[in-house]
């Protein structure tokens, strides 16, 4: 059996000044005895904030990722950020694919695709979001879906290091709802299932499968517990270093 080590990530979305420094520094300070020997803990704040959080975080453990990048790594594309300016600034890794960029921004499976490759190109780990709509769910039709994504989402030459999947249902993000165990445990493990027939039990059953939508320190425990959940991607609570590593700690 693969063993996947937690990871708890935290996307700040579009919050955070320079005082927003004070929560992450303590976050950093309680990353530290079981916790850090469980569990990875990253936080991918807006990318201004980027390089500052990066040198906070030093030596501590605590990863700090982009939430989004251009598919190019220079050029003349106003507003954009490439992933080798993340890794410039101290990042390791990019979320792509959120619903939010999905939906704001309108991006497709293939652009999706092109970020990820991106990423992997300039040696940062994507973190690839997919997702239903809440009439896809009442539809029948999420797990159809979220297949389709990710064939479409991800390259080939994926790794159990370069790639991270965060399934996050569109209505459960912001909401305060989240789907029953049961249909986190079917999501997820068809998500496993299709990982593993695309890329074999060696790299599909060592990709972590995170779950985002809602994710506090009330749920966290019983969401982290279902079977292929190998962490969450926190949006809200993320903001807060009490809720966020409450929630990260729920695994100890
Ligand atoms: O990326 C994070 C998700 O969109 C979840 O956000 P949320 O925890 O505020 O529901």
């Amino acid at each position: 059996m693969t063993t996947r080590r937690p990871l708890i990530a935290g996307n700040w979305k579009m919050h955070g000044l320079k005082p927003s420094l004070q929560e992450f520094d303590r976050m950093v300070a309680a990353y530290d005895g079981d916790l850090r020997a469980r569990t990875d803990l990253m936080i991918c704040p807006p990318a201004t904030l980027i390089a500052t959080l990066a040198a906070a975080a030093g030596s501590s453990g605590v990863a700090v990722g982009g939430q989004d990048c251009h598919a190019n790594a220079q050029g003349a594309h106003t507003g954009d950020i490439a992933a080798e300016m993340i890794l410039d600034a101290g990042g390791s890794a990019v979320i792509l694919g959120h619903s939010e960029r999905r939906t704001d921004h309108g991006e497709t499976d293939a652009a999706v695709r092109a970020k990820t490759l991106a990423a992997w190109r300039a040696g940062l780990v994507a973190v690839v979001c997919v997702g239903e709509h809440r009439q896809q769910r009442e539809e029948g039709v999420a797990l159809d879906l979220v297949r389709v994504q990710l064939a479409g989402s991800i390259p080939d030459g994926a790794t159990a290091e370069n790639l991270v999947i965060a399934y996050e249902p569109v209505w459960a993000i912001g909401t305060g709802l989240t789907p029953s165990v049961d249909d986190i445990a079917e999501m997820h493990g068809a998500i496993r299932a299709a990982l593993v027939a695309r890329f074999g039990e060696g790299v599909g059953g060592g990709i972590r499968i995170l779950y985002g939508g809602s994710v506090k320190p009330a749920n966290a425990a019983e969401i982290l517990a279902v079977a292929d959940v190998d962490g969450a991607l926190v949006g809200g609570a993320s903001l807060k270093a009490g809720d966020f590593i409450a929630i990260a700690s729920a695994y100890i």
